[in-house]
């Protein structure tokens, strides 16, 4: 079992943090969602333990190995995977290529991918397409299939429905939550469907301002009278 864990974390961009004295873990099997209003850090949080934002102060351990000092490349191969927002694949790219280049470097990059579409079934359906040919929903499927192809046990995702009509926004968190129920797999997502999220988390963080509001099981969260009004405005 496999534990991500943070410890009064800081993140910033090299002024003040963005993010400020965050504690929470992520274990394998269990779908965390962080969620809260534009510009409360979500992003920047998942940055920060991608490694593509810089940590201040604090701790991250992923079972007591410390990635503060890590790339984003050595934290994927200590099991922590990222998948972010915009710009996730290699548009001239087929989408064959853009996983074999996820695994660049590994000898058994025909294995990964196997293992990578039997999780991702839909992605042997335009394999051979062009990513930038590809459908909003495609797209994120072929940039997930990408994160995949490391054996991740902790998977970062960064909005992965944005732009997604809300049948596919649906099917993704679907996906999603399927990876953590059949295949293990932690996952931490910032999802602005905050909603959707809660009903396929089992728990979330609520972030404002740069720091944790609430955690608790999503669906307690998802009950709270003034949910809407106490974190999203009349977003939710
Ligand atoms: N590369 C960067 N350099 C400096 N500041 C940044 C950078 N990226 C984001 N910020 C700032 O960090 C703050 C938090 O942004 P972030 O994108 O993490 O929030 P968010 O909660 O993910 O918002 P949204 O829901 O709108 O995506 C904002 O004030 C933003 O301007």
């Amino acid at each position: 079992m496999t534990r991500l864990t943070l410890d009064h974390l800081n993140v910033g961009y090299g002024g003040a943090d963005i993010v400020k004295d965050i504690s929470l873990s992520v274990g394998s099997g269990e779908i965390v969602a962080i969620i809260g209003p534009n510009g409360a850090g979500k992003s920047t949080l998942l940055k920060g333990l991608a490694g593509v934002a810089r940590v201040t102060s604090g701790g991250l351990e992923v079972d007591g190995t410390d990635l503060v000092p890590l790339s984003p490349f050595e934290r994927a191969i200590q099991g922590v995977a990222f998948m972010p927002q915009d710009r996730n694949v290699f548009r001239t790219l087929t989408v064959t290529e853009n996983l074999e280049t996820s695994a660049w470097g590994h000898d058994d990059i025909r294995a990964r991918m196997d293992e990578v579409i039997a999780l991702l079934p839909t992605l042997s359906g335009y394999l051979n397409k062009a990513a930038g040919g590809l459908s909003g929903g495609q797209r994120q499927m072929a940039a997930l299939g990408m994160t995949l192809m490391s054996r991740p046990t902790i998977l970062l995702v960064d909005e992965p429905t944005a732009g997604l009509s809300p049948n596919l926004v649906g099917e993704m968190l679907d996906v999603l939550a399927n990876l953590t129920r059949h295949a293990g797999i932690g996952v931490l997502i910032v999802e602005q469907n905050a909603r959707a999220a809660l009903t396929r988390a089992d728990r979330a963080v609520v972030l404002v301002d740069g720091r944790l509001r609430r955690v608790g099981p999503a669906a307690e969260l998802a009950g709270e009278p003034d949910f809407g009004a106490l974190f999203f405005g009349d977003h939710a």
